[in-house]
C-alpha cells in the first residue's frame, strides 16, 4: 500500500506513535467490544460452551474487510479463554517446516492467531489441515527418496485465522473451521460509541454531534473512527481550546479530505478515474487500479468494499460499474442512455 496516498487508512501509513495508541484503545473483552452483535453473540457461545468442557474450542475463522476488528478479535478470545495467544500470519509463513515448527511448540489449550491466512503457501496449508482435524502433523525428516515423514502429535489448540478474502480460502481450509464469523460495516451509532469511548480513553472532551459527526464520516470502521479522532484532536489542540465540536470537527475532516460520505482520496479517485476516464464502466479491476496508481489488492479490499456498499460502485461479470449516486456524488452529470441494470450481477472477478 502506498503510505503517502492513505494516511488515514492504511495500516502500514500508522508511525510507532499511531499504532502504540491503536492498540491502547483496542476493547479486551466481548463486553467492550462494540456493535457485530450478531458475531459477538455467537462468539460469546462458542467460548462460553468450551470452557464448561473445559476444552480448546473450534477453530474460528474471521473475515471481513481491513480495520472491523478481527486482530482485536483473535485476542479477545484467547483473553476470554484465559489462554497465551500466539500470533504468526500468511505471508510470514513460506514453508511447511515454519509452520511445523510453531505449532509443534504449542501448548495444551493455545489459541495461535494466523492473519491474513489467505496468503500462506500450498504446502503449509496441506500441513494445515492435518493439524486442525487430528492434531497431527507429518515432520519430513532427510532429503530426496530416502526421506521419511514422521507423525507427531501436537496438543489440542485452537486456531483463530484471520482474512480479508473469504472468497479465497480454499474449500478443504474453510471447511474446518468450526465456526466463521463475517464481519459487518458498523453503522453510525455504534461507531459514535466506540468514538466516545476512545475519546474517554485519550481524555479528550467532545460533544454528542461530534462524536456523530466524525462516526457518519468513518467508512463503517473502527480504524478509521479512531484514526478521524485523532486527527480532530490534533486539529482542535492546535487551533482551538482542545474541546471538540461540531464545527470543528467539520472544519478538520475537510482539511484532511474526508468528504461529507466519509470517503477519502482514494475512494473519490477511484470514482473519478470509473466516470471521467471509463465513461462509468465496466472495466477491469486492474485496469482501474493502474488508473488510480495504486495496487489490485487496495483498490479490492480498502476502497471497493465500502464504495459498493454505499451503492456507488458494482462489481460485474463485465468489470467495474459508476451508479447513478457515484456521478451525483463527483457533482457530474448522469450519463443519458447509460444501462445500469448490469449492476445487479455480483461477479467476484472479472
Ligand atoms: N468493535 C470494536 N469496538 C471498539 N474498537 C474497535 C472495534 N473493532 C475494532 N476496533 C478498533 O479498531 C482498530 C482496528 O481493529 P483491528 O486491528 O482488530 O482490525 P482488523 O480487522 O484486524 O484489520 P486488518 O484487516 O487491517 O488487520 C483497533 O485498534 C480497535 O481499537
Ligand atoms: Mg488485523
Amino acid at each position: 500500500m502506498d503510505d503517502n496516498v492513505r494516511p488515514l487508512v492504511s495500516a502500514d501509513a500508522m508511525d510507532i506513535e499511531e499504532r502504540k495508541i491503536e492498540s491502547a484503545l483496542r476493547p479486551r473483552t466481548l463486553a467492550e467490544f462494540g456493535g457485530q452483535r450478531r458475531v459477538s453473540e455467537q462468539l460469546e457461545l462458542v467460548l462460553h460452551a468450551a470452557r464448561g468442557r473445559n476444552r480448546a474450542p473450534d477453530h474460528v475463522l474471521l473475515s471481513g474487510p481491513p480495520g472491523l476488528g478481527k486482530t482485536t478479535l483473535a485476542m479477545i478470545i484467547a483473553a476470554e479463554l484465559s489462554a497465551p495467544l500466539r500470533i504468526t500470519s500468511g505471508p510470514a509463513i513460506q514453508h511447511a517446516g515454519d509452520l511445523a515448527a510453531i505449532l509443534s511448540g504449542l501448548n495444551e489449550g493455545e489459541v495461535l492467531f494466523l492473519d491474513e491466512i489467505h496468503r500462506m503457501s500450498r504446502p503449509a496449508e496441506e500441513l494445515l489441515y492435518m493439524a486442525m482435524e487430528d492434531f497431527r502433523v507429518d515432520v519430513i525428516v532427510g532429503k530426496g527418496p530416502g526421506a521419511t515423514a514422521i507423525p507427531l502429535e501436537i496438543p489440542p489448540f485452537t486456531l483463530v485465522g484471520a482474512t480479508t478474502r473469504a472468497g479465497l480460502l480454499p474449500g478443504p481450509l474453510r471447511d474446518r473451521f468450526g465456526f466463521t464469523g463475517h464481519l459487518e460495516f458498523y453503522e453510525s451509532a455504534e461507531l459514535e460509541k466506540i468514538i466516545n469511548r476512545s475519546a474517554t480513553l485519550l481524555d479528550v472532551d467532545i460533544t454528542k454531534e461530534a462524536a456523530a459527526e466524525i462516526a457518519s464520516r468513518s467508512r463503517g470502521t473502527p480504524r478509521i473512527a479512531n484514526r478521524l479522532l485523532r486527527r480532530v484532536r490534533d486539529y482542535a489542540e492546535v487551533r482551538a481550546d482542545g474541546i471538540i465540536t461540531i464545527a470543528l470537527s467539520k472544519a478538520a475532516l475537510e482539511l484532511y479530505e474526508v468528504d461529507r460520505m466519509g470517503l477519502d482520496r482514494l475512494d473519490r479517485s477511484v470514482l473519478d478515474a470509473l466516470c471521467r476516464r471509463f465513461g462509468g464502466g465496466p472495466v477491469g479491476l486492474s485496469t482501474l487500479a493502474v488508473a488510480v496508481g495504486e495496487e489490485r489488492e487496495t483498490v479490492e479490499e480498502v476502497a471497493e468494499p465500502f464504495l459498493v456498499r454505499s451503492g456507488y460502485l458494482a462489481r460485474t461479470p463485465r468489470g467495474r460499474v459508476a451508479t447513478p449516486a457515484a456521478w451525483r456524488h463527483l457533482g457530474l452529470a448522469v450519463p443519458k442512455g447509460a444501462s445500469f441494470a448490469d449492476t445487479l450481477f455480483d461477479a467476484e472477478d472479472e
